[in-house]
């Protein structure tokens, strides 16, 4: 259960929103410049609230009144952008395999071969970064999160900066992973119809507040 109650206050723009997610896949939309990804970016740590809670199964990873701000690797949550942002010195077997140095073996939720053989990754594994298509690279980097062990996933936007083709090439691979894998997920998107495909367990952003 990942529950939200935070403000933040931009020149511009107000975020205020007090949300509980229970079930296991959410989706988030709304149109752009809405929210999503300040609400994805307070869960992680990336941006801090000005005020509220954000507690994840039941652990409080920020609450600005007991002082609690968890730094973003502490929280063990899977991130994955429109842009892949993997590492570009590493081929795809070491961007695959680089949370594995920060999981303890006890800690590690997957096992390497299961995840590549989910996303059939296997024939990639050499490749260096620059050799793939946008549609892999988001596998690869679906991979990588899922590999990091997160406790949460959170895609921002995975198939947003892919074609109609590709799209519907990872489309399988995204269904897969919030059919099979184990792990909340958040998804955001300002595309219902792309949700759709996905979840009907959607919350609605609008200006910054929950709508629905
Ligand atoms: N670092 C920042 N500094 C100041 N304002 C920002 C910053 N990041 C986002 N904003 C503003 O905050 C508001 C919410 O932005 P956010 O990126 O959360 O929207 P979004 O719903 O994810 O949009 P999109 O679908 O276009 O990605 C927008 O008005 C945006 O211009």
């Amino acid at each position: 259960m990942i529950e939200i109650n935070a403000t933040l206050k931009r020149p511009d723009f107000t975020l205020d929103v007090a949300l509980q997610l229970d079930q296991r896949v959410t989706a988030i939309f709304g149109p752009s410049g809405s929210g999503k990804s300040t609400l994805l970016s307070i869960i992680a740590g990336i941006s801090k609230p000005d005020q509220g809670r954000v507690m994840i199964n039941g652990e409080a990873v920020f609450d600005d009144e007991k002082k609690i701000n968890k730094p973003i690797h502490q929280r063990r949550i899977g991130l994955v952008f429109q842009d892949a942002r993997l590492f570009p010195h590493l081929n795809v077997e070491h961007n695959l395999r680089y949370p594995l140095k920060f999981t303890p073996t006890n800690e590690q939720q997957f096992h390497f071969n299961d995840i590549i053989n989910l996303l059939e990754i296997g024939a990639l594994l050499k490749r260096t970064t620059h050799q793939l298509s946008g549609g892999e690279k988001q596998r690869v980097a679906l991979g990588r999160a899922l590999l990091s062990s997160p406790r949460l996933l959170m895609l921002d936007e995975p198939m947003a900066s892919l074609d109609e083709s590709l799209k519907s090439q990872i489309l399988p691979f995204l269904k897969k992973v919030a059919d099979e894998i184990n792990i909340p997920m958040i998804y955001i998107s300002h595309s219902k119809d792309e949700i759709m495909q996905i979840t009907n367990n959607m919350v609605y952003i609008n200006a910054g507040k929950i709508v629905a």
